[in-house]
């Protein structure tokens, strides 16, 4: 029976990105390498400080609530083989989206590709071509020249998402409102879960 390290699970509404403002299910993964300074849930760095739970405990737990959109986060969650679960998922009529940084290889069937890259370690071009979503996160200046040179490895329809870094956030969202303003393919995206503080 497939398990993975399990950190969190809950029931909220997507803050982030394109999907934000819809009710999803998380499933917080343990594990992950990249590193970022700045990462708000480091506890999830340490794969082996988590439980490993079965796969079909995790779709049971999902289909105890009315929606069917489950986000797979982490940690980063493509540290580990995903196939099982999203095959899980959707035998349960789940939507699959994950919350990635694109430093691994894309395992599993993804109905949403958001793909976060970090200047601690690459996004694999693979992975970034495959990214529904494109979500820079801005933590200063510089961070605006190379968002556009990672919205030229992304495909068309690529949707492209400046979010300021949490503590950063009152000095840079000034900064991507004017950024957007003259840069329109840009969206902003606000972690609105911190405002709204739900999980
Ligand atoms: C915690 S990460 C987990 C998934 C994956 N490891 C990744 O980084 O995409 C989930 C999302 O939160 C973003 N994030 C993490 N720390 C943040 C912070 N301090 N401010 C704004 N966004 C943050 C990441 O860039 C990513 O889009
Ligand atoms: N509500 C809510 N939305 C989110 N979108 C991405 C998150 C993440 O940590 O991956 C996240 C999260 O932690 N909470
Ligand atoms: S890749 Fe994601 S989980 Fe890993 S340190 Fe960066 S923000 Fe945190
Ligand atoms: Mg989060």
């Amino acid at each position: 029976m497939a398990a993975l390290p399990l950190m969190e699970q809950f029931y909220t509404i997507q803050g982030e990105g394109f999907n934000a403002g819809r009710a999803a299910y998380f499933l917080r993964l343990g594990g992950c390498d990249v590193g970022c300074v700045w990462c708000d849930v480091k506890e999830s760095w340490d794969r082996d400080a988590h439980p490993r739970v079965a796969v079909a405990d995790m779709v049971a737990a999902v289909t105890a609530f009315p929606g069917r959109n489950v986000v797979i986060t982490g940690g980063e969650p493509l540290m580990h083989d995903l196939t099982d679960l999203t095959a899980a998922l959707h035998g349960a009529n789940c939507q699959t989206w994950i919350e990635t940084s694109g430093a691994y290889p894309l395992s599993g069937d993804w109905d949403w590709i958001c793909v976060s890259p970090k200047k601690f370690k690459a996004p694999l071009p693979e992975v970034l071509r495959q990214a529904h979503e494109l979500k820079i996160i801005v933590f200063n200046q510089s961070d605006f020249q190379w968002a556009e040179e990672h919205a030229a490895q992304v495909s068309e329809h690529t949707r492209l998402y400046l979010q300021p870094e949490w503590s950063r956030a009152a000095r840079m969202t000034p900064l991507i409102v004017e950024y957007v303003k003259q840069n329109p393919r840009w969206q902003v995206s606000l972690q609105t879960h911190k405002y709204l503080d739900i999980p």
